[in-house]
C-alpha cells in the first residue's frame, strides 16, 4: 500500500470560457485526511477534484501531491485515483478483469495483475464474485468494485465524486460508515465530492464549503457547526439563524446589530462601526417563554410549528426578522407548547451570538 500524501492547491483557478467555475483558490489538504468538498450545484466542487485528478486542466495556478508539483502531468502518472458517481464499470468483463483494469493499461502480467485484483475483491469483501459481471451485482456491491478499481494503483490520495448518490437512502449510510472505515484502515487522503452537509458532517477531518468557485470556510465539522465563518455557511449548513442588521456600537469584542425597522441585538466578533453585518444564532440553543434580556432575544409570532419526533422545529417572526427557527426539544416543548399565532418571547445565551465575516470576493 502506498503511503498518504498531502495535497497542495495554490491560487488555482479553472476557466471554461466565459465561466470562471474556480476563482484562485488555495488549500493545504494534510496527508491522511478525509477531505469533503461540500457546496451547493455550479459551485466548483467536481471541477476542483477534476482537476486534482487531472481530468480537467488547471487555468492558472498549481496542484501538489507531496513534494511533487502534478499540475501538468497525466493522471495515471499522478499517485492519485478517481473513483466516479457513475461507477464507470466495464459491464462485459467480470470483476478480476475490471478491477485489473487499470495494471493492464500499465503493461503489468497477467498473473500478476489478476492475483493484485483478487487482493482487492477480498479488501472490499467480494472476492465470492469474483467472476461476476457488474450487472449480476447490488448497487452497494457495484460500490465496492469502484472503489476496489481505484485503489488497484495503491494512489497515495483517492478522489471521489458523490460516491454515495446512486445509492438508496438505507445502503447509503452504510456504505458511508465504509468508506470512512477503509479511510481510516488505508490511512491515505480521500478528497470527496458531495453536496449533502450530513454526509460531510458525518465523514470528514476537514470540510471545504465551496460557493460560486470561491472557498467560504475549510474546517472541521464542529468548527463548521459551532462557528460558521461566513452567512452562506451558517445558512448551508442550515442550523443557524442568521440575522442582518447594521453595526451601531462597539465595545471590546462585542457589537450591536440594528435590524432595519427592528431590534437591537448583540453578538460577539470583528465587526465595523456603520457597516452592514450578519450574525448567527443557533437553532437548537434558542428557548422559549422565559423573560428576555435585551439585546438576546425578542417578543416574536409563531408561524408554524412542525413536529419531528425527538424535536420540534418552531417558525416565529418578530423584531425585524422574517423567519427565525428555534428547534426544540420534545421535552421543553411539551412543558410549555404554544400555537400558531402566539406571541411568545424567545431568547439565547450571550455566547451563542457570533458576528458572521464576510465572504472572499
Ligand atoms: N466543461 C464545462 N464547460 C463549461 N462550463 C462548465 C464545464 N464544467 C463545469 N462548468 C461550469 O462551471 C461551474 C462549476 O461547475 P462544477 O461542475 O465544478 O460545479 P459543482 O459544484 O461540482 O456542481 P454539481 O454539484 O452540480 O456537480 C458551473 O457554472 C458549470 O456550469
Amino acid at each position: 500500500m502506498s503511503q498518504a500524501a498531502a495535497i497542495d492547491i495554490a491560487a488555482v483557478t479553472k476557466v471554461y470560457g466565459q465561466t470562471t467555475a474556480v476563482h484562485s483558490i488555495s488549500l493545504k489538504i494534510p496527508a491522511g485526511t478525509y477531505c469533503c468538498l461540500l457546496g451547493p450545484s455550479g459551485c466548483g466542487k467536481t471541477s476542483t477534484l477534476r482537476m486534482i485528478a487531472g481530468h480537467e486542466s488547471v487555468t492558472t495556478g498549481d496542484i501538489l501531491l507531496g513534494n511533487t508539483n502534478i499540475t501538468d502531468l497525466a493522471p495515471a502518472a499522478r499517485g492519485t485515483a478517481m473513483m466516479f458517481q457513475s461507477y464507470a464499470l466495464f459491464p462485459h468483463l467480470d470483476l478480476v478483469e475490471n478491477v485489473a483494469f487499470s495494471l493492464k493499461m500499465k503493461g503489468v502480467d497477467k498473473t500478476l495483475r489478476r492475483a493484485k485484483a483478487m487482493e482487492m475483491l477480498e479488501l472490499m469483501q467480494l472476492q465470492a464474485y469474483a467472476d461476476r459481471r457488474p450487472a449480476q451485482l447490488s448497487g452497494g456491491q457495484q460500490q465496492r468494485v469502484a472503489l476496489a478499481r481505484a485503489l488497484i494503483t495503491d494512489p497515495e490520495a483517492l478522489l471521489l465524486d458523490e460516491p454515495l448518490s446512486a445509492l438508496d437512502p438505507f445502503l447509503k449510510i452504510r456504505m458511508r460508515a465504509e468508506l470512512k472505515k477503509l479511510q481510516t484502515s488505508l490511512g491515505i487522503t480521500f478528497v470527496h465530492v458531495t453536496h449533502s452537509q450530513e454526509e460531510a458532517m458525518a465523514l470528514a477531518d476537514l470540510i471545504v464549503i465551496m460557493n460560486d468557485g470561491r472557498i467560504e470556510q475549510a474546517a472541521d465539522p464542529r468548527t463548521v457547526f459551532e462557528r460558521p465563518a461566513t452567512a452562506f455557511v451558517a445558512r448551508f449548513m442550515g442550523d443557524h439563524n442568521v440575522i442582518s442588521g447594521r453595526v451601531t456600537a462597539i465595545s471590546g469584542e462585542t457589537a450591536v446589530i440594528s435590524v432595519a425597522g427592528g431590534a437591537d441585538f448583540a453578538a460577539t466578533g470583528k465587526a465595523e462601526m456603520g457597516s452592514p453585518a450578519d450574525m448567527a444564532v443557533r437553532t437548537d440553543h434558542v428557548r422559549i417563554g422565559e423573560s428576555t434580556v435585551p439585546g438576546f432575544g425578542f417578543t416574536g409570532s409563531v408561524t408554524n410549528v412542525e413536529y419531528r419526533g425527538s424535536t420540534i422545529k418552531l417558525m416565529l417572526s418578530g423584531a425585524g426578522i422574517e423567519d427565525f427557527t428555534a428547534i426544540l426539544t420534545d421535552t421543553a416543548f411539551y412543558a410549555r407548547p404554544v400555537k400558531v399565532g402566539e406571541a411568545i418571547p424567545v431568547c439565547w445565551d450571550a455566547n451563542d451570538a457570533i458576528i458572521l465575516g464576510k465572504a472572499a470576493k
